[in-house]
């Protein structure tokens, strides 16, 4: 996980842009962002939790969650039109985001001596990225509930816009919570599951939560990116030798493999390995 500063050529305007835009939606009457909720059975649009058990302990709240590549799957309906300016505005935030995505992957890849295209290649050309919008409202006891439980992002790569005064995101280190700052204009970058395995388990995807504050709302937006369900993904040959073995099986869609093991209570990157 690191911190990318200057937020690769996007203006700290234009940040302040997607964060107003975020709060604006949120702020609506609930019958206003109730157009926009999840499908019943989908993983996009308004809501919380899907709740899938009788003992689940609800994460405290809202999320907008959007699909924007491969753009011919893009859901318009799902796409806020208030405020005016959502759509546009995610769009080009999208667009963006994902230069320094491709950027990352090649420095990565040179970081390790492979081959530049070496995880671009994986993602492909019909990576899945996915905007997911959190809000988190005052919480009069933030002692009981957390904004987000821990867990790793399923990911290949999670390029986050934290609110810009309001601390939550805590990172799991040496057996510790700790916090992560808050830089109003720059990422935080975090590795995913996918990356891990990509990486043959040299790259890490953290172990992350969000706690709640009794105080002051907070507001992120995470961008997601991974490859396409039906690609399948492995552990780059280049890192796999005798002395650092090949770590995780190829998988596909972890997508639906991350949700399997969630439901039955297992640790994803676990179940990967060889
Ligand atoms: O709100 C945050 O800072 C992080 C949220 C998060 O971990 C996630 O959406 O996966
Ligand atoms: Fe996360």
């Amino acid at each position: 996980m690191g911190l990318l500063s200057g937020s690769g050529g996007i203006s700290s305007s234009f940040l302040d842009k997607v964060r107003e835009v975020a709060k604006q939606f949120f702020a609506l009457p609930v019958e206003e962002k109730q157009k926009y909720s999840r499908e019943v059975d989908g993983s996009e649009g308004y809501g919380n939790d899907r709740i899938l058990s009788e003992n689940q302990v609800l994460d405290w709240l809202y999320r907008l969650s959007l699909r924007l590549r491969p753009v011919d799957q893009r859901k318009l309906q799902l796409w806020p039109e208030n405020p005016n300016e959502f759509r546009e505005v995610l769009d080009e935030y999208g667009t963006k985001v994902k230069i320094i995505m491709d950027v990352l992957f090649k420095a990565m890849a040179k970081s390790l001596s492979l081959e530049e295209n070496s995880f671009s290649s994986q993602f492909g050309e019909r990576a899945v990225m996915q905007a997911r919008f959190n809000f988190y409202p005052r919480c009069a006891r933030p002692d009981l509930v957390l904004g987000v439980k821990p867990h790793s992002d399923r990911s290949g790569i999670t390029v986050l816009l934290q609110d810009k005064e309001v601390e939550g995101l805590q990172v799991f280190k040496n057996d510790k919570w700790f916090i992560v700052s808050v830089i109003p204009h720059a990422f935080v970058v975090k590795l995913g599951d996918q990356m891990q395995i990509m990486s043959n388990g040299i790259f890490k995807s953290p172990m992350h939560r969000v706690v709640t504050n009794s105080e002051r709302m907070r507001i992120s937006v995470a961008m997601f990116n991974e490859p396409a369900p039906d690609k399948e993904i492995g552990p780059v040959d280049g890192l796999i030798d005798e002395k650092r073995p090949r770590l995780y099986r190829n998988v596909k869609n972890y997508a639906a493999f991350n949700f399997e093991c969630f439901q039955k209570g297992v640790v994803p990157l676990e179940s990967a390995k060889i």
